[in-house]
């Protein structure tokens, strides 16, 4: 009997999903209005009423790729993290940045996490010195060549960690660099809001436990009936900054203006699929701020969707094939395989 070896298997149910993920964007493109989404709550809303027309901005940001850029300009993205008891997170979060498309990550991190991550992956660029006692200084010589950082994936929350980070987040709004904020990072925005309010170039990408300590730092009323509602509470509290709020449905809101992410992903909950989120997040905010007069909505929410978006489809992609088994990363070996299926690949022009 003619049997179907599993890797022509495999071949095949990715491409049925690539073909499916370019049909419902046709659908949408066709069949889709404001009043479908719950975009509703401004002019923006309706501006950016479905999945293709934000992937439309999404693509007028991604570099082109061709043989006359250099080392650096598809971005060098920066990830303060990591901790003796956390190494996976910083180091999910880095690569991610790497898969999707940035040319350096850089990992600030202790001494202790160091080695550690080092020996992860020669593809990471790794400093120990966030414990370091001159380590700020040699921190801070190194941000202004970063297109975006990442702050808190496994950092732990040691008060001597905290106050570098301060600093450091402090130098980075100096800079106008583009900041995502995850885990602990997060926790430190709960313990001090002011370290980040009113930087609109920051993205916070809180989980379901995150967002209520969040919401509860801020005073925000709880509506249990209006998640949209109290994402946008967030974030205006907070000062316009963009909130991600993950979930089976991500909800991504920059002051009124807000994006939905609807995509099934899966239902395997294995941890790091946010620091995924994260790092991948980064490289989308160094090219949508490189590029804002490209896009008409807030490139901060535009790099939130992009993330989102491609998370969730290598969650899903990732969970066909492994299903209970699924790990992070069997979700980043999808990475290149959903970026060619949702977005436009500009290879080969102006070679
Ligand atoms: N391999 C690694 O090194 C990983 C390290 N991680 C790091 O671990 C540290 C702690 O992160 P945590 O996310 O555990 O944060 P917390 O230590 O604040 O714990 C949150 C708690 O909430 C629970 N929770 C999560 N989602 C929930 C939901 N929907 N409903 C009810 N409860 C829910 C979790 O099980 C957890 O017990 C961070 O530094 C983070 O970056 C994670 O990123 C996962 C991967
Ligand atoms: N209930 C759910 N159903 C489907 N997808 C979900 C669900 N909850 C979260 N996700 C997705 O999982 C990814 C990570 O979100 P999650 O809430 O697990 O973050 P996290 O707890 O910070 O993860 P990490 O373990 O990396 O710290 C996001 O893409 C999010 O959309
Ligand atoms: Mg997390």
């Amino acid at each position: 009997m003619n049997k179907l070896k599993p890797s022509r298997l495999v071949v095949g149910i990715k491409l049925l999903q690539i073909f499916f993920w370019n049909e419902a964007k046709v659908f949408a493109v066709g069949g889709e209005t404001c009043s479908r989404s719950y975009l509703s709550h401004t002019k923006m809303n309706c501006a950016m009423q479905n999945d293709s027309q934000v992937i439309e901005e999404i693509n007028k940001i991604i570099p082109p790729l061709t043989y006359s850029q250099h080392k650096g300009q598809a971005g060098r993205i920066g990830i303060v993290g990591g901790s003796e008891e956390y190494t996976g997170a910083p180091y999910f979060a880095a690569l991610s940045a790497l898969k999707v498309g940035a040319d350096l990550a850089h990992v600030f991190c202790p001494s202790a996490a160091s080695p550690v991550i080092k020996s992860y992956s020669p593809e990471l660029i790794v400093h120990p010195l966030l414990d370091k006692e001159d380590g700020l200084t040699a921190i801070k010589d190194w941000l202004p060549r970063l297109g975006s950082v990442v702050i808190g994936p496994g950092l732990g929350r040691l008060s001597s960690t905290m106050q570098t980070v301060k600093d450091i987040i402090a130098e980075l709004k100096e800079l106008s660099t583009p900041i995502v904020i995850d885990a602990d990072g997060l926790f430190l925005v709960t313990q001090d809001p002011d370290v980040i309010l009113g930087y609109k170039r920051a993205i916070l990408t809180p989980n379901v436990v995150e967002f209520r300590r969040l919401a509860n730092a801020m005073n925000i009323e709880a509506r249990n009936d209006d998640p949209v509602q109290e994402t946008i509470d967030l974030s205006k509290a907070l000062g316009d900054v963009t909130i991600v709020r993950k979930g089976k449905v991500d909800i991504i809101a920059h002051g009124d203006q807000v994006l939905k992410v609807t995509e099934d992903g899966s239902p395997r909950r294995c941890g790091g699929q946010g620091d995924l989120l994260s790092g991948s997040m980064a490289t989308f905010a160094f090219w949508a701020y490189k590029n804002e007069t490209k896009v008409t909505a807030n490139p901060g929410a535009v790099a939130a969707y992009g993330a989102c978006m491609l998370t969730k489809k290598c969650a899903s992609l990732a969970f066909v094939k492994y299903g209970r088994s699924t790990t992070t990363t069997d979700l980043i070996a999808e990475i290149h395989t959903v970026f060619e299926g949702t977005f436009e690949i500009f290879s080969n022009k102006n070679l």
